[in-house]
């Protein structure tokens, strides 16, 4: 079917989201209190609710972030260094988005120079603008790629994740233990199996 004609495309747009007031929110997680079968008004959980808010601020701080912003910084100046640049077991932890429970685990990045060089930290920081939101590993594995690719212009990027999913080991099937890989390669790194081994030799070279 064509994509105009798709009964999609003739819906309008959506509105933009608005954002809940803080006092909102905080009313949502009394509610959420009670739901899970305690009083929202005992002294103990009387200032829950603006501590879970303050929380979701930090953990999902990554939606006001723009990775072009941490990547505007390249160094051309690195005395003509082309090889691979591996910056691995970059701590993060994320939540799914299907259950809003943690994912913890870790990133490894490499990437061949295009153009220049980035700040090693500045690598770290695209992995937390993405993972502080409502994630899949899978897009998250993604969005890192796109984000150096776009940012750097390398000649080939790759991201590998390891991670535990807390809503696989502490509901559901409850499954402790279990460790989820994905990968995005871009470049040298997807069009040469070779490369692809020299990154996962030196990710598990420990
Ligand atoms: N592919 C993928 N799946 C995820 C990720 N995080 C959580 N999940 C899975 O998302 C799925 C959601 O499945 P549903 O059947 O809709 O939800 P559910 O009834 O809570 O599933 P169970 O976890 O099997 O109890 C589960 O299998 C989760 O393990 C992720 O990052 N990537
Ligand atoms: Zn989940």
């Amino acid at each position: 079917m064509d994509a105009k004609t798709t009964p999609d495309a003739k819906r309008a747009a959506p509105e933009p989201l608005r954002r809940p007031s803080r006092e909102e929110a905080e009313a949502a997680v009394r509610t959420l209190i009670a739901w899970a079968g305690d009083d929202p008004a005992r002294e103990g959980l009387i200032e829950t609710p603006a501590r879970v808010t303050k929380a979701f601020g930090e953990f999902f701080k990554g939606y006001e972030e723009d990775p072009a912003e941490v990547l505007d910084r390249v160094f051309d100046e690195a005395g003509g260094y082309d090889d691979i640049v591996l910056v691995r077991d970059i701590p993060f932890f994320s939540h799914c988005e299907h259950h809003m429970v943690p994912f913890i685990g870790k990133a490894h990045i490499a990437y061949y120079p295009g153009q220049g060089v980035v700040g090693l930290s500045k690598l770290a920081r695209v992995v937390d603008l993405f993972a502080r939101r409502l994630q899949m590993q899978e897009r998250l594995t993604q969005q890192i790629a796109d984000a150096i690719e776009d940012g750097l212009a390398p000649r080939g990027v790759a991201v590998l994740l390891e991670a535990e999913h807390h809503c696989v080991s502490m509901r559901g099937v409850q499954k402790s233990g279990v460790s989820t890989i994905t990968t995005s390669f871009t470049g040298v790194f997807k069009q040469d199996v070779a490369e692809q081994n020299r990154f996962l030799t030196l990710v598990r070279g420990r």
